[in-house]
């Protein structure tokens, strides 16, 4: 290629003068402006050729005439066939002079570069806009490659415009996403830069889905066939003179490369000793959660004596003021007496109690502890007489229980309790919800029925009780059961005709078995005080009440009333409620008793 010359014309020296033309030189740049200013209009009108690929023959020999007109003649005939074929970006809106250097920058392969293996994953291209399809078609390479310099495309006089030598036959389609893909439009390309090297990187690049989010901006997949096909064509064509190198690819690659392995997982939890579960992931089976143990229950006496101590403490501190460094006398006598009439105990305890200090100290100095002491003795033989055992005479089937009582004393609740120490002996239990005036009652007791699994006849709510008691009745007897316990209205007695209602069942009763009801147990709340006794006066009168059931004793108890009770009516007292729970029914005990509220210890 050595011989190109270019002569020069000097006007100063009238001679023409031959310089020798260096072709690896770099190119001026071309004056587009100048030379569309030239170009008349006709020749501007763009065919429908944007579509052709210009022929990408070899650059053609050039000779010194040739050349030199290239500074003239063919920049316009190159301006010429630019405007008669544009560039295929100027189809699609892009301007064709997007920078000194135009022509699409990327060597033209003859032939259309196959698609590339679609298993290879397109190397990340930093420098081109993101594409959003992956569409590795051969258009990139398709595009018309120019002349490793300047392109050179015919004169006008010898190639109309019109006919250019498409590079291949049909113009690819016009993918949008495809077109402007490639580098090339970037305007300031280092034209002398070699094509870089595709990345191995596409193995790479897939990232492990699960621990590396995609980054579809910093892979766009649409890149790579302008790589790759660039690395072919420099394999088939001479070394490229003008490659557009992508700008500042590396730092970007090195953002993608390191992703994966640079966004380490948090550290995971190491599931400690233990028993651990693999399901869907490894998990530390939960320990069981242990219950915080109970506190240790108080015994029902321990309870009994602290629902005493408001009596206890009224009791006995009064007793220490009476018998402060005083001999016994009648004055000392009568103010004792006061004392236990005050604390509930009843006249007539109270008698016996002065009357046994009176009989054996009498004129001397007598402490409160032996005043309490006498006192505890007393009380004790007071109720002994009526703290028995409930006895249940089995030979009647049914024995029939009726319990009564002012409402809220606990007969429901006292129910319950029996019926749970019953059936825990082996018998056959049957309640009846004689409770007709109140819906809860009915409920409570169908509960207790379960907690005891002691079937449990009920009515509808108003329905009248002394029915309900005698089909009780005749359905404990069928189902031979051992014991028919019979709630009942709690109302006042004081009304009349409810206490006409209790008469009524007990009445019914009677016509299926003329001892029935066998037991008639009243629940006496132990918080009541003086208005328990005539709450017995009235029922043992219209129901006949033949024992007792104190309860509430674990409260803020009056325990005197008791005493004055069993010492008036001396009616059996069987049980003791010391609680709500279903073991919170203890037997009555006399000793404890007097001694819990006596304070003796
Ligand atoms: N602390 C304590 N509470 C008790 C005792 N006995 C019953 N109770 C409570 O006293 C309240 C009334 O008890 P019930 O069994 O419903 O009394 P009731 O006589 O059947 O009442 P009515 O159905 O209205 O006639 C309830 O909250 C019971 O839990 C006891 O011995 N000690």
């Amino acid at each position: 290629m050595a011989g190109f010359f270019k002569k020069i014309f000097s006007f100063g020296k009238k001679e023409v003068v031959e310089e020798r033309v260096d072709e690896t030189a770099p190119l001026p740049p071309i004056k587009w402006d100048a030379l569309e200013a030239l170009k008349p209009e006709a020749e501007q009108a763009a065919p429908e050729v944007s579509a052709r690929e210009p022929e990408p023959a070899p650059h053609p020999p050039l000779d010194g005439e040739g050349r030199h007109e290239v500074a003239g003649r063919g920049d316009r005939a190159d301006a010429e066939a630019r405007a008669s074929h544009p560039h295929p970006r100027a189809a699609l809106g892009t301007s064709p002079i997007e920078g000194e250097v135009e022509p699409t920058p990327q060597p033209a392969p003859e032939e259309p570069k196959p698609e590339p293996a679609p298993a290879i994953p397109p190397a990340p291209e930093p420098t081109v806009p993101p594409e959003p399809e992956p569409l590795p078609g051969p258009k990139p390479e398709e595009e018309p490659q120019p002349a490793p310099q300047t392109p050179e495309p015919p004169a006008p006089e010898e190639v109309p415009p019109a006919q250019p030598e498409p590079l291949h036959a049909p113009a690819p389609e016009p993918a949008p996403q495809e077109v402007p893909a490639p580098a090339p439009a970037q305007p300031d390309i280092e034209p002398s830069r070699p094509e870089p090297q595709p990345e191995p990187a596409p193995v790479e690049v897939p990232t492990p889905p699960a621990e590396v989010p995609p980054a579809p901006v910093e892979v766009p997949p649409a890149e790579a066939p302008s790589v790759e096909p660039s690395a072919e064509a420099d394999a088939e064509i001479a070394p490229p003179i003008r490659q557009p190198a992508p700008v500042e690819p590396q730092p970007i690659l090195a953002e993608i490369a390191p992703e994966p392995e640079a966004v380490p997982s948090p550290p995971k939890p190491a599931p400690s000793a233990g028993k651990v579960t693999v399901s869907k992931k490894v998990e530390q089976k939960a320990e069981p959660v242990k219950a915080p143990e109970p506190a240790p229950r108080r015994s029902w006496f321990q309870r009994m004596r602290e629902g005493l101590a408001r009596s206890s403490r009224e009791l006995t501190g009064n007793i220490a003021g009476v018998f402060t460094k005083r001999k016994l006398d009648e004055d000392t006598l009568q103010d004792l007496e006061d004392v236990l009439i005050r604390a509930d105990l009843g006249v007539e305890t109270a008698l016996r109690v002065t009357d046994s200090l009176a009989s054996s100290r009498y004129g001397r100095d007598v402490s409160d502890s032996e005043v309490r002491a006498v006192m505890a003795a007393e009380v004790e033989k007071v109720l002994t007489p009526v703290a028995k055992p409930l006895e249940l005479d089995l030979s009647h089937k049914p024995h029939v229980i009726l319990v009564v009582g002012v409402n809220g004393t606990g007969k429901t609740t006292t129910i319950g309790k029996l019926a749970a120490k019953l059936t825990d002996g082996g018998l056959k239990v049957m309640l009846a919800a004689g409770d007709t005036f109140r819906a809860a009652a009915i409920e409570q007791l169908k509960i207790w029925g379960e907690r005891t699994k002691s079937p449990v006849i009920a009515t509808k709510l108003g329905a009248d009780a002394a029915g309900l008691a005698y089909d009780a009745f005749e359905k404990a007897k069928e189902a031979g059961s051992d014991v028919l316990i019979i709630d009942t209205a709690g109302r006042l007695q004081n009304k009349t005709e409810l206490m006409a209602e209790l008469e009524k069942i007990v009445r019914v009763l009677g016509k299926l078995d003329p001892e029935a009801p066998h037991t008639v147990l009243q629940t006496v709340d132990a918080t009541t005080g003086q208005n328990a006794l005539n709450q017995v006066e009235i029922f043992r009168n219209v129901a006949g009440v033949n024992g007792l059931v104190m309860t509430k004793l674990d409260g803020t108890a009056r325990g005197g009333i008791l005493v004055a009770i069993a010492a008036k009516h001396r009616l059996p007292v069987y049980f003791i409620g010391v609680g709500e729970q279903v073991d919170d029914l203890e037997p009555f005990s006399a000793s404890e008793f007097a001694r819990a509220i006596a304070g003796v210890a």
